[in-house]
């Protein structure tokens, strides 16, 4: 028999309750659990407010949960670490800093040697195709660019997780396609397991290798679906009848979470 490999993320019934307006608590997240494997791209949709930022939140150690825990490498998390790198939708660089001062922010905060800090930072800048800009403010870049420096500033500190919580999300159709390219050719080269919180099903079934739906009220797992599709993934993959069809299974448990499972049509 094979032996168990540990997951490198496990959720153990992880749940959060926060404080009502009127005073009582309400249950945001509710005994979540979820083993995520070494080196694979998983994405979480579901309905809005159905605890996945929470989730992810307690994930990267920037709130504890009320019940349960979160093993990273079979550790409990108690704070953000080194290892896990946090992308979210809003770029948060820094706006005086230029793309390859933000890109080695975190090196710096590293103590790592300037000659180093710069190689680095010049092999992601160019990973994200950002070289021509790796002098440029950040307010002279689009939203796409923007987004490409966050992720290059997240993969120079070496995490081996990175979270992303709708880092697409306010992007437009065409810009996001390309990302998604991005990313996923990162990811086949620099192999860190990724989480990525999206809204968008499409997107949820392009990147991942499972994606995990979660349903509202309370925030829970509601399934996790296999998508059984190659990489590299590619828009011949996309444009193809069993990618509508794994899209349309995803669409059904996100909207109609109640329903039972229909007989896949193709
Ligand atoms: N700090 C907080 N204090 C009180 N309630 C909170 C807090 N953070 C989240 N919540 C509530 O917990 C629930 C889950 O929120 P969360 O942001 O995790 O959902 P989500 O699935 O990420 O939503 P969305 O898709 O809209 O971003 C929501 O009802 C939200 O209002």
């Amino acid at each position: 028999m094979a032996p168990e490999v540990a997951p490198k993320i496990a959720f153990e019934a992880v749940s959060r309750d926060f404080a009502a307006p009127d005073g009582s608590r309400f249950t945001a997240l509710d005994r979540f659990s979820l083993a995520v494997a070494d080196g694979e791209f998983v994405t979480v949709v579901g309905p809005s407010g159905c605890g996945k930022s929470t989730a992810m939140a307690i994930a990267a150690g920037l709130t504890p949960p009320s019940g349960g825990r979160v093993l990273v490498d079979g550790r409990a998390v108690r704070g953000p670490g080194p290892d896990r790198g946090v992308i979210f939708q809003q770029y948060a660089l820094f706006p005086w800093l230029t793309v390859r001062r933000n890109v080695e922010f975190g090196l710096e905060i590293a103590g790592r040697p300037r000659a180093e800090r710069r190689a680095v930072a010049d092999h992601f800048i160019d990973l994200v195709g950002l070289t021509p800009f790796a002098e440029a403010l950040p307010k002279t870049l689009s939203g796409g660019m923007k987004q490409r420096c966050a992720i290059a500033r997240a993969y120079a500190v070496n995490p081996a997780i990175l979270l992303m919580d709708e880092p697409f999300g306010a992007l437009d159709a065409l810009t996001r396609v390309g990302l998604q390219d991005q990313l996923l050719d990162t990811w086949s080269r620099e192999r860190r397991t990724v989480m990525f919180i999206t809204h968008d099903v499409e997107e949820a079934v392009y990147l991942a290798s499972r994606v995990v739906v979660m349903a509202a009220r309370p925030g829970r797992l509601h399934s996790v679906i296999a998508v059984d599709l190659p990489y590299p993934r590619t828009e011949e993959m996309r444009l193809s009848s069993h990618f509508a069809a794994l899209r349309n299974r995803v669409w059904r448990a996100v909207y109609h979470p109640d329903r039972p499972e229909e007989a896949p049509t193709c």
